[in-house]
């Protein structure tokens, strides 16, 4: 599937340009189908994107949003991907959006993942935005190199839904949507910053096997191209 770039000047205007695409997404599902929804990555790299969004005039009580993947720790837990969306995303009007976490207070994580599985299948599908980022190893979600249910994960067989994951650079336990819940999203976005990063791309636009950089499962088989929004 191809994938289309766009270069900014900067992370602020990347920002910008983001969150009216994104709002423009939003709206538009929810003007068509009466409800919208969006999935959307941690990690340092969303956080202007979140605050833009956050301003955007839309009817936020009918947009749902949820994560791409999260650590399995509790939303007050620094490296929380919950804690960041709730700081920076759901805020000002978005603060009337609903929210559906993966982390769960179950006995394990895998329980936490059936739990999720559930709530995020309850949203509808297919999900009308999703932001992916990308690790300086090539990850994407939590579909991290020698991911220990990294083939799963990837696997266009494996059905929509949330599993664990464990991988040597992910720290935490993961939870994840599987390759399958975000390959046919209406927008599907990779949001990527700096050189480092976009040498990284260059790389897994290259030849080689998914399981090295698994990025390269989504932007070889997503169903809807890929909108790669990179800044310096
Ligand atoms: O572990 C994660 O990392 C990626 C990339 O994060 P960044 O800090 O390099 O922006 C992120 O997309 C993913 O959601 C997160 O769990």
């Amino acid at each position: 599937m191809s994938a289309r770039l766009h270069e900014f000047a900067d992370g602020a205007a990347l920002a910008e340009a983001l969150a009216d695409r994104v709002a423009d997404v939003l709206a538009e599902a929810v003007a068509q189908r009466g409800a919208a929804s969006i999935a959307v990555s941690g990690g340092s790299t969303p956080k202007l994107f979140f605050r833009a969004l956050s301003s955007r005039n839309i009817d936020w009580p009918r947009v749902t949003v949820t994560l791409v993947d999260e650590r399995f720790v509790p939303a007050d837990n620094p490296r929380s991907n919950h804690l960041l969306v709730a700081e920076n995303l759901l805020q000002g009007k978005a603060a009337a959006a609903r929210f559906v976490p993966l982390y769960r207070e179950a006995g394990s994580a895998e329980a936490a993942a059936e739990l999720a599985s559930a709530e995020t299948a309850a949203i509808g599908r297919p999900f009308d935005v999703v932001v992916l980022g990308m690790g300086t190893d090539g990850h994407t979600a939590s579909f991290f190199p020698g991911g220990s249910r990294l083939a799963e994960a990837i696997s266009a067989e494996t059905p929509r839904g949330v599993i664990t994951m464990e991988a040597e650079g992910a720290g935490e336990t993961r939870l994840t949507l599987t390759f399958a819940s975000l390959r046919d999203a209406r927008l599907l976005v990779l949001h990527i910053e700096g050189q480092g990063k976009k040498d990284v791309l260059a790389a897994a636009q290259a030849d080689g096997p998914e399981t090295d950089m698994p990025v390269r499962a989504v932007l070889r088989r997503a169903q809807t191209p890929v909108d790669i929004y990179w800044a310096p």
